[in-house]
Order: structure tokens, then C-alpha cells, then sequence
């Protein structure tokens, strides 16, 4: 079956606010998280192809997978044998969100490709169907199937769509070192029988109007008990005038909330100049 290239955008997230809760039997955490899309994207195309899933990564190379394990290949496998429909894909794909950095760039991939070969195909899959094949590639994946902010609970896989958020201006700073989600995890150390603070669901009409005083992270010190330059990144972010700081999921993307445009390019500039070790990207909630 053929069909017209498509190019698709795959965005990044950021937690604002993270909780765990708790630790199953089978390792995984129970969290609580506001999570919310930002304007960073990977890009991707899928064109017909031959027989079977390729990919090319345009940048970035290295960085990730140019083969089978490729989240975004996981994906389309997935579909394939779940639509049964034979595969015959090229994915090409431009990589700009910062890999192992707790912005959920790979899932962000793998779930874009699921909507997208979905849609090019005449949408053989149900939006549950979708979710099931989500919910097996990573806990991040079902969230970027909502399109927008959403309140999570369970492992990250119980959602609701959360109202819009206003388009507050940010900036991303990112140490340039990976950190691995199953590590920062298992160095929570959280006990089975453990229980973490329960948190109720933040009023939406005050979060969205301004989310600085609900910003929290459980996995922020873990992180930085991994990765000193959280620290550092951090107290560089709140000197630049930030009106919040936090790190976003498993880290070690620190992100700083400013009040206007101009203050948020003030900042990305000093910092992008000061240290230039570091990744500082300027971005903005997804409104
Ligand atoms: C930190 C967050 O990004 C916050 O949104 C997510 O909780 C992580 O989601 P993710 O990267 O999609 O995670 P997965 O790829 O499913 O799992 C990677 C590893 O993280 C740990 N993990 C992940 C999610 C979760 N709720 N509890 C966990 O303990 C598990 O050890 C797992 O082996
Ligand atoms: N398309 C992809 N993009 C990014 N990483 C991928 C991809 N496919 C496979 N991976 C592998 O997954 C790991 C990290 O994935 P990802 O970038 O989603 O982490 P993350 O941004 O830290 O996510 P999280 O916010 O869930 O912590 C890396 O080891 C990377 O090689």
C-alpha cells in the first residue's frame, strides 16, 4: 500500500511538576506529573519504501540508533504487525531534542510515527488500539499521543488532558552528558512498601496562570547526586533573573520559566556565551 511522504513533528515535554508516589512489584514507579509539550521538535519523514523499516538520522548521528532499536522503528513496527499491513517504510529523521535528557525525545518519536503512519494509512487503528501499542514502547509514549498538557498518574499512562497552557517562555539548558532513565530511577531507592506524598491535581486555572509556585521534581536530587552540573545549571539559570528553575523528568535538562520574550533571550544569550559547554535552547510552553 502506498501512500504521499508526510513530514511530521515530534515535540519535546517538560514535567512540571513530578512526584513518585510509589515502586511496583515489577520496578516501575508510580508518579504523579503535569507534564506539558514545548516548541522543540524533531522532524521526521515517512515515505513508501521497500519491503521492511529504514532510517536515516540527518543530524545527530551517533547519538541515536540508525537501525531496528530506533524508538521510532520500534513504533512502526508495531503498527505494521498490529494494522497488518506489510511494511515498506524510510523514515528520515532530523534529531534536535537532546537524546537521554529527560525531555522524552525518543518517545516523543515513536509516538509521532504511530499518529502519523495512523493517519496515512486511513486510520486502520482505534485510539485504544493506539494507546495499547503506546503504552508497550515507554511510559512517556502514551502522554505525546494527547497532543498537548496532560496530568498523568499510574506509571505515566493514566492521562487527562489538561487545559491549555499559556505559552510562557523558557529556556532549556542541558549539561551535553546523558543520563539514563532506568539509572536515576534506580537510584531513587525507594523502598516497595514506601509511599510518597500524594499530591492533588493542581487547579488548572492557577497553574496555567502561572506554574512557578507548583514547580517540583522528585528525581531532582537523585540527578544531581548523578550529575553535579544540574546543580551548577541551575543556580547559572535563577542568577540570569528566572521567575522559576526546574529539572525536567530524569533529567538533566534544566529549564528556567521567564516572564516575557525578551527576558527569557536575555538569558539564553548570557548563558549560551558563559558556558559554552552546555546546550541552551529557547523555547516556550506549548500553548
Ligand atoms: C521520567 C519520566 O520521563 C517522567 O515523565 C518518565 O517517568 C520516564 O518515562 P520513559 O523514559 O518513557 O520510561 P521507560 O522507557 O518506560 O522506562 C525506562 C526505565 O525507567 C524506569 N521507570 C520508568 C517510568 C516509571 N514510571 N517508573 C520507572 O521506574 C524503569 O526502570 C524503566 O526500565
Ligand atoms: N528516536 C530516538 N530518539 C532518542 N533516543 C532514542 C531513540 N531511539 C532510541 N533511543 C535511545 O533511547 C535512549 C534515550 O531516550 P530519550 O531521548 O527518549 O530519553 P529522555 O529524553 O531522557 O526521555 P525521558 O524524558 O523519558 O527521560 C537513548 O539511549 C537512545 O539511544
Amino acid at each position: 500500500m502506498d501512500f504521499m511522504p508526510r513530514h511530521i513533528k515530534a515535540p519535546a515535554k517538560v514535567n512540571l511538576i513530578l512526584r513518585i508516589r510509589g515502586k511496583r512489584a515489577d520496578g516501575y514507579h508510580e508518579l504523579q506529573s503535569l507534564m506539558c509539550p514545548i516548541e522543540l521538535f524533531d522532524g521526521l519523514w515517512l515515505s513508501p519504501g521497500r519491503p521492511g523499516i529504514r532510517i536515516r538520522v540527518k543530524n545527530g548521528k551517533g547519538l541515536v540508533p540508525e537501525n531496528g532499536e530506533n524508538l521510532a522503528v520500534r513504533a512502526a513496527a508495531l503498527f505494521y504487525g498490529a494494522a497488518e499491513i506489510p511494511a515498506a517504510l524510510d523514515v528520515e529523521m532530523e534529531k534536535n531534542i537532546p537524546v537521554a535528557a529527560g525531555l522524552g525525545g525518543g518517545s516523543s518519536d515513536a509516538a509521532a510515527v504511530l499518529m502519523g503512519l495512523n493517519a496515512v494509512y486511513g486510520h486502520p487503528l482505534s485510539p485504544p488500539e493506539l494507546f495499547r501499542l503506546a503504552s508497550g514502547l515507554g511510559a512517556d509514549v502514551p502522554f505525546f499521543l494527547m497532543q498537548g498538557a496532560a496530568w498523568a498518574e499510574g506509571i505515566g499512562d493514566q492521562l487527562e488532558s489538561f487545559r491549555k497552557i499559556q505559552p510562557l517562555p523558557m529556556v532549556l539548558v542541558n549539561p551535553n552528558v546523558a543520563l539514563s532513565t532506568a539509572a536515576v530511577y534506580k537510584n531513587l531507592k525507594w523502598g516497595l512498601t514506601k509511599e510518597g506524598i500524594k499530591t492533588k491535581k493542581p487547579h488548572f486555572e492557577e497553574t496555567l496562570m502561572d506554574p512557578v509556585p507548583w514547580l517540583f521534581n522528585d528525581l531532582e536530587p537523585v540527578a544531581v547526586s548523578m550529575c553535579q552540573e544540574v546543580a551548577r545549571i541551575r543556580e547559572a539559570v535563577l542568577e540570569t533573573g528566572a521567575s522559576g528553575v526546574l529539572m525536567s523528568g530524569s533529567g538533566p535538562t534544566v529549564f528556567g520559566l521567564f516572564k516575557d520574550q525578551r527576558a527569557a533571550g536575555e538569558a539564553r544569550s548570557f548563558l549560551s556565551e558563559n558556558f559554552r559547554h552546555w546546550r541552551v535552547v529557547g523555547t516556550q510552553l506549548m500553548p
